[in-house]
């Protein structure tokens, strides 16, 4: 596949498949996608399709089987098991169904620790997370546990936490799927918002066709293929 500057992600021939005891589970089959900068995308399936998978994939949290996955110029796939989570704490953005806030710890050091990772004085640390606290717009509980706070908003601590690095790439998997219909349009917002204001890249894994809309473009998996894509009330057939 041609890279071309404005992708993103560059998911070339993916094939991934797991060993389960002495049989061999195909979960990805030859699959191929584009992600252009700044594109919110929504990945959705039947359970067991390989949304996860793929999402894993794309985020450097594991490597395919054959076909490589290129982020911003970078084939992940080769990189060291320490060159790959340097890569994706200052590359990648991850949102999560259930939050994974720490509950002993404030909003504050929830959204910080990403930064921990890096080297970054204290008082550099204390800006970035201030800002991204900011973002969502979360500045007046950043003192409060998680255990304080609505899911709405530990998921927009969860946001932060993703943004904290500064990253062009953000993931999410169900991000909305512990929350009321009020609470999930607002992180809904929220992404569009990273979007259209930050120009990050975003790919959403979900299963609510609301949360889908939402997005620029829907791709849809089915036993490990992309079958026919959605913009609005169209469907094309074979290009994605
Ligand atoms: N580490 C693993 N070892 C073995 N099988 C796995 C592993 N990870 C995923 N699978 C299998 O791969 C298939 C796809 O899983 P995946 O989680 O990607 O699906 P999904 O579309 O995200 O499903 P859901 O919507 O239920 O979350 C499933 O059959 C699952 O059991």
């Amino acid at each position: 596949m041609v890279a071309s500057p404005t992708d993103c992600v560059i998911v070339d021939h993916v094939a991934k498949s797991f060993r389960r005891g002495s049989e061999e589970v195909h979960v990805l089959d030859e699959l191929s996608l584009r992600v252009p900068e700044g594109e919110f995308l929504a990945l959705m399936g039947p359970s067991g399709s390989g949304k996860t998978t793929l999402l894993n994939l794309i985020a450097g949290l594991d490597r395919p089987t054959s076909g490589e996955v290129t982020v911003r110029g970078e084939p992940i796939s080769r990189l060291s098991e320490g060159k790959l989570a340097l890569w994706r704490t200052r590359n990648i953005g991850f949102v999560f169904q259930f939050y994974h806030l720490l509950p002993v710890l404030s909003a504050y050091r929830n959204v910080e620790l990403p930064l921990l990772l890096l080297p970054m004085t204290a008082a550099q640390r204390r800006q970035q997370v201030e800002m991204a606290l900011n973002i969502v717009n979360l500045s007046d509980r950043m003192h409060h546990r998680p255990g304080q706070l609505s899911g709405g908003q530990q998921q927009r601590v969860g946001i932060a936490r993703a943004l904290v690095t500064d990253p062009a790439l953000i993931v999410a998997d169900e991000p909305t799927g512990d929350l009321d219909s009020k609470a999930a349009e607002e992180i809904l917002a929220l992404l569009v918002a990273l979007k259209s204001s930050l120009n990050k890249t975003i790919v959403m894994v979900t299963h609510d066709p609301k949360a889908a809309a939402r997005a620029d473009r829907t791709l849809h998996l089915e036993k490990g293929k992309l079958v026919d894509e959605v913009y609005g009330a169209h469907t094309f057939s074979g290009v994605h």
